[in-house]
Parts: C-alpha cells; sequence; structure tokens
C-alpha cells in the first residue's frame, strides 16, 4: 500500500500546480461554460486566488463548490495527459516475493508439507482443455446433452481462479473483499450482465446470506475448466431458446468432471504425454534438498492417486543435474489419495499402500516409515503418530479449501501457492497501470467531494453534468485496468478498481503467507522471519505513517 500513499501524495501536489495552468487555459475538455469562461491569465489567477481566499474562510457557496470541483477535474484531465515522472519511481514489487499476512519465522518451522497438484507440479493450459473436453465427451456420451456441445472449444481467456457459480441463477460471479458483484464481473453463459440486469436478479450487488448458499466456489486451477464449460452450456441453452435450470446444468457439469478426475482419465492423460502437460522443475527440487540438508521434516499430502504423483515426479525431476535417487528420498512421509478437505476434519484411518500391487495392506498403522506409501487417513491420526505440533508444521497448497482452511484452522502455518501472482504483480508494476489507479483514485475523490456538496446544489444542471463526465472518466479508467488483466473478470486478486477481490479476502484469511512457486523460498534465507509489512491498510481508516519521513535524518 506504501506506493499508493506516495502516489496520492505527489498527485495532490501535482494536482495543485496544474489547477493554475489549466484555468490559465481556460477550461479543459467539453467546451467553455459560463463559469470557466476567463479573459486572461491574470483574471483567472485573480479569480482563483478569491475562490481559494473564500475556501480558507469557510465562505464558500454550493455553486462554489461545484465550480471549485470542475476546476480541479479539469487541471487533473490535463495531468492525464501524459504519466507523471513521480508515478514512474514508485518502488516495483518482486513478482517472485514471499507476501506476508502472518508473521512467520521459519527457524521455527521443523516440518514442511507439501500438496502435490499445481504445487510442486504446474501444468500447462493443455491440462484444461484435456479436463474441458473429457468431461464435454461425458456430458454428450452418457448424460444425453446435445451432439452439437462435442463442437464447445475451452477457451483459456475466459476464466479466472476464484469466480462463483450461483446455481439458483446460472451467473458466473466475481465478487469484491467485502462479497458484492463485481459491476463488470458478472455473466450469464458467454454474455456479461448490465448492471441493471445485476439489480433485477440480486436486488442490489451484495450477495446476502441465502444467497451465498447457492455459490460454488471455482477456486483453484482444475475449475477453470468447469467454469468454462458451464458458461458454454448455459449459452447454448439460451441461443437455443430451451427452457432449463441453472441448478441442474451446475450438477451435469460437475458430475461429469468429478468422473474425469474419479476415473483417473484425466491422470492416464497427463502421464500418456507428459511434455504436453507438465512443466518441468529443477529449481523445486534445489530447494527440497535444501530443506532436507537443514535438516527438516518434509512430507507430501495429496488428493491424487500414488502412480500419478510417481510418474510425474519421475518425469519433472528426471533431467535434474546430479540428481541420481528417487524423488521418494526427499520425504519422510507420502501420503496419497488424502480427501482433503475431509482429511481434516474426519477421523478416517490411514492405510499402507502396497505400489507394486496396487493394494491396501488391512495392518493398522501406526508409525510412518519413508520408504512406504500411505492413503487416506486423517489430521488426528496425522498428529498421533507424528507427534508434530502445530505452528512448527507449514503447508504448502494451492487450494484455498482443501489446503489452507483446513490446515490454517488446525493450527499450521500455511503457504499459499498461486501461480498467477507473478503475471499480476508485473501488470501491477507497469507505470500504465499505476497512472490508471492514480487517475482512478483522482476521479473517486473529486466524486466523494461532489457527493457532499449539500442537497439542494444536487438537481441543478452543473452538478448534473460534472456528476456524468465524472462518472464516464472513472469507469473508463474502471475498463482500462481491468482489460490490462482477464478482459472478461479482470485480476485474480484485485476488483476493477484495483482494491481486494473475494479472493484475496479468502487468500487473507487463511494463508499465513503467499507467493507463486515453492522455489521462491530459495530467495530468501533458511532463517528467515517474514513480517506483515508496515503498511497493509484493510480499514480505510487507519493511516499508516510511510518511512520516507525519516530519510533525510
Ligand atoms: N473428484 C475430484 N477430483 C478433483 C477435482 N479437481 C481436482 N481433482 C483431483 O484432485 C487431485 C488434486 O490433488 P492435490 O495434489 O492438489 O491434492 C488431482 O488428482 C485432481 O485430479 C474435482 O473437482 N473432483
Ligand atoms: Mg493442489
Amino acid at each position: 500500500m506504501a506506493p499508493f500513499l506516495r502516489l496520492r501524495t505527489s498527485l495532490n501536489v501535482l494536482q495543485g500546480t496544474i489547477i493554475f495552468r489549466s484555468r490559465t487555459l481556460g477550461g479543459f475538455g467539453r467546451g467553455v461554460r459560463s463559469y470557466t469562461a476567463i479573459s486572461s491569465p491574470e483574471q483567472a489567477l485573480l479569480k482563483l486566488e478569491e475562490e481559494i481566499r473564500r475556501i480558507q474562510t469557510g465562505k464558500l457557496s454550493q455553486d462554489d463548490e461545484i465550480v471549485q470541483i470542475r476546476h480541479q477535474f479539469d487541471a487533473a484531465k490535463q495531468s492525464f495527459l501524459s504519466i507523471p515522472e513521480a508515478l514512474k519511481g514508485i518502488p516495483k514489487m518482486n513478482p517472485e516475493g514471499i507476501y506476508v499476512n502472518k508473521n512467520l519465522r521459519l527457524d521455527s518451522i521443523q516440518v514442511y508439507g507439501f500438496d502435490y497438484d499445481y504445487t510442486l507440479a504446474h501444468y500447462s493450459s493443455a491440462l484444461q482443455s484435456l479436463i474441458y473436453d473429457l468431461a464435454k465427451a461425458h456430458m454428450v456420451n452418457e448424460l444425453k446433452y446435445p451432439e452439437i456441445c462435442m463442437k464447445f472449444k475451452y477457451d483459456q481467456s475466459f476464466p479466472i481462479r476464484g469466480l462463483y457459480y450461483d446455481k439458483k441463477n446460472g451467473c458466473l460471479l466475481k465478487l469484491d473483499f467485502f462479497g458484492s458483484i463485481e459491476p463488470d464481473g458478472c455473466y450469464f453463459g458467454r454474455r456479461k450482465l448490465s448492471k441493471e440486469e445485476i439489480v433485477e436478479i440480486y436486488g442490489t450487488r451484495h450477495i446476502g446470506r441465502d444467497q451465498a448458499r447457492c455459490l460454488a466456489g471455482l477456486m483453484d486451477f482444475f475449475c477453470f475448466s468447469e467454469a468454462c464449460l458451464i458458461s458454454d452450456i448455459v449459452q447454448y441453452f439460451v441461443d437455443a431458446k430451451l427452457e432449463f435450470d441453472a441448478c441442474y446444468i451446475y450438477e451435469d457439469v460437475n458430475r461429469a468432471i468429478q468422473l474425469v478426475h474419479r476415473s483417473g482419465l484425466v491422470h492416464r492423460g497427463i502421464l500418456s504425454d507428459p511434455h504436453r502437460y507438465l512443466v518441468k522443475n529443477g529449481q523445486v527440487l534445489r530447494f527440497l534438498r535444501m530443506l532436507r540438508d537443514k535438516g527438516k521434516k518434509l512430507f507430501l499430502m495429496t488428493n491424487s492417486p500414488y502412480y500419478f504423483v510417481d510418474g510425474g515426479m519421475r518425469f519433472m525431476l528426471e533431467d535434474s543435474i546430479g540428481y541420481g535417487n528417487s524423488w521418494r528420498e526427499l520425504f519422510d512421509v507420502v501420503i496419497a489419495k488424502a480427501n482433503k478437505p475431509e482429511f481434516y476434519t474426519s477421523e478416517h484411518p490411514f492405510r499402507c499402500y502396497d505400489t507394486r500391487t496396487d493394494t491396501l495392506a488391512f495392518t493398522k498403522v501406526d508409525a510412518f516409515h519413508s520408504d512406504k506409501v500411505y492413503y487416506h487417513g486423517c489430521l488426528k491420526s496425522f498428529l498421533q503418530i507424528t507427534k508434530w505440533k502445530g505452528p512448527e508444521v507449514i503447508y504448502f497448497g494451492d487450494h484455498l479449501f482443501s489446503d489452507l482452511r483446513g490446515p490454517s484452522k488446525a493450527g499450521w502455518r500455511t503457504a499459499a501457492i498461486i501461480r498467477e501472482l507473478e503475471h499480476e504483480i508485473d501488470i501491477q508494476n507497469e507505470d500504465s497501470y499505476r497512472f490508471e489507479q492514480a487517475k482512478f483514485h483522482i476521479i473517486q475523490e473529486l466524486l466523494g467531494k461532489l457527493h457532499a456538496t449539500v442537497a439542494s446544489s444536487q438537481g441543478s444542471k452543473t452538478y448534473l453534468l460534472l456528476l456524468d463526465e465524472l462518472n464516464e472518466e472513472r469507469q473508463k479508467a474502471r475498463l482500462m485496468m481491468k482489460s490490462m488483466f482477464n478482459k472478461n473478470f479482470g485480476a485474480t486478486f484485485l476488483t476493477d478498481t484495483g482494491q481486494e477481490s473475494a479472493f484475496s479476502y479468502h487468500i487473507h484469511q487463511y494463508a499465513d503467507v503467499y507467493t507463486s512457486k515453492p522455489e521462491n523460498f530459495l530467495l530468501y534465507p533458511p532463517e528467515a522471519w517474514f513480517h506483515v509489512t508496515y503498511d497493509v491498510k484493510i480499514m480505510p481508516h487507519h493511516v499508516k505513517v510511510p518511512s520516507r519521513f525519516f530519510e533525510n535524518r
């Protein structure tokens, strides 16, 4: 948040100087109005000084206030013509950095746990196409959806992580930090709904408790295929003018998706062509080995079946220089088919899995051996067997509810792995994005001032004209920011106005730290202390004093 504070200060200064420039130009934008008709720069200056005096002495009339906001707006628009130098100097965020929600001391962490899919293993977008195609085929062949659905293609550019499908109304929604629908983030099928349509369906933009019960969260990369298939099927029904219940579409798509995972179709598909789907990664091996060399305990806990993890790990690490041993030697405990998130609350026993015969043993599991593989289980037994204490364990995972919520509630420390973070930080670092955000803030502030002018002036022509123009300019900045990310739903972590999304809220709630990939930890000392930065600011009334005030002492 520090850069924004700094930017705001710079722009306020900037605005102050520009007011004079713009006034001497006799106004900017939509034609000359009586209140900006100024014959000479001297006259402009005199009038402005008079205005300032009146503001300072508190003798401003409502009309004067509106005129003043108009001047500030015109001046601001002048400043929007080019990116201010001050803005270019704002420090960049590290796309591979580790970001901290709760203080974390790595020297007190003795045990590192890892999820597999989309945490240790990363996949290309071809995987989402594979899941989409397999589920689509199931819907046509088994659930008797029309043959024409076979022509549908996965659209990689459509979804983002953290959307919600409303099973009652059939809309795909992006929500903000407070659970309100993003004005430009509500789709029915593949069509964006207008604000009026949103209000017609939901009453307000805010999702109430009852409505929330109908929402299905689409929280990981695997869900991209689901989000896209649901929307394509809804769109098909709309285009064909067929009546449908949105809930059934969700149930059918979800059933098809479950089937392609549970049957192993996806897993076999990936292993049959690993070069196409899996991303090789020697760095993650370096990280795991470093942890082992430091004497840390390591465990792998995944919902995937063992043969799939084994095949993937061998493929990802086979080229790594100097790696002669099996990946299994890296881990003290390997648990597959863990059935997260139920793992954290259930009382399922562990079973010892025979990798050779693909069978489960009948003997009770009361100790873990590093040369064995375990299936199922639950947190309670895991803690009884390992005797590992909550705060000394950190679990790395990509899924909000399967990997982060359960462990966080159980007292483990958590690290969220969110690949999109790198790309989103890259965009946020760009001057053009920061410029739009600064514009947005300036307009927002002017709108705030305008709304604060007393009620009686609010019907006036000058008021309404200015209101329209400010709203239009704000919308332009909002859409510019959004289009820099995903063109349909914008950024994963941010709303179109640059504030936190609902996804951010959950990350804030359940992840102690978050980063784009586990090996980013190699960029920090293994005993690093991660602190929440001083300038994280969620509540609007909190003021954080930037350290630059002490810079010249
Ligand atoms: N039954 C379902 N399985 C799913 C779904 N989405 C993903 N998956 C499978 O879960 C694991 C994830 O493993 P992890 O290492 O991240 O714990 C993987 O095997 C997927 O195929 C789903 O919606 N239903
Ligand atoms: Mg995962």
